[in-house]
């Protein structure tokens, strides 16, 4: 094995906002070698005095309002030796997800980019984009995690087109209802959209309960014991 050398450290986010087709996922294209002209995603060196979600959020306030960016968490390490050109560099990715209504301005090497048409990407940016939306659909099945995809208010319609660009399947707008009331996720406003130029009955609109992340599905078996037996 080669000598252990000092080998980088660096952070990078997954930043996620859905499209009403596809989630849009954030990067920036690169100006220099190596991999120039391809895009990446934000992140850079982690300093001598931060820990790395401290990190993250400092190099992502340069490409984007961290105001903007409802939920934030560690994705994975990528660590694989070879998964840019020498001298080797590690790094810790995060997700963190944008409501649909928001369009923070980013600077002019940034930009939105449908993840089921990614450009050409730098390094392995691609395999860990596609891995914060893995994370992203498994957490819509068992915790709160739509708040952060959606506006403060919002029809059960537009609720179901966000989780099924998420999803990337069709959803049903009654189950969807269904399940997040019944997980107690859902708070009706008592208040109604304005009626579509079609018409039509107003739209209820909800709310979720919280915006902070809360699993609400464990699997039953993990839960602890009602009473000994
Ligand atoms: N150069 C390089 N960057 C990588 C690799 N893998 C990886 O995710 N990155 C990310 C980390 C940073 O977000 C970005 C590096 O950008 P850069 O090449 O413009 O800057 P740098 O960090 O080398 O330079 P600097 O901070 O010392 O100015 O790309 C890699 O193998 N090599």
């Amino acid at each position: 094995m080669e000598a252990e050398g000092l080998i980088a450290h660096d952070v990078l986010a997954v930043v996620l906002r859905m499209a009403p087709s596809s989630p849009e996922v954030l990067l920036w294209q690169r100006a220099r070698e190596p991999h120039t002209g391809r895009w990446a995603l934000p992140g850079g060196r982690l300093g001598a005095t931060e820990d790395v979600e401290a990190s993250v959020r400092r190099h992502l306030a340069e490409k984007v309002d961290l105001g903007e960016v409802a939920h934030v968490e560690q994705l994975s390490v990528f660590s694989d030796p070879h998964r840019g050109p020498a001298p080797r560099r590690v790094a810790t990715a995060f997700l963190g997800l944008v409501p649909s209504d928001a369009d923070p301005a980013v600077p002019d090497d940034t930009a939105w980019h449908r993840v089921d048409a990614l450009p050409e990407t730098a390094f392995d940016h691609g395999e860990i984009t596609r891995a914060g939306l893995e994370r992203l659909r498994a957490k819509l099945s068992y915790t709160n995690i739509g708040f952060a995809l959606a506006p403060e208010v919002f029809s059960i319609s537009e609720l179901r087109g966000l989780y099924a660009a998420a999803l990337g399947h069709r959803v049903s707008a009654t189950n969807l209802q269904r399940v997040l009331t019944r997980r107690g996720v859902l708070v009706p406003t008592g208040s109604t959209a304005a009626p579509g130029p079609s018409g039509g009955r107003p739209a209820a609109l909800f709310r979720f309960s919280e915006r902070h992340l809360r699993v609400t599905d464990p699997f039953a078996t993990l839960r602890p014991p009602e009473r000994d037996c």
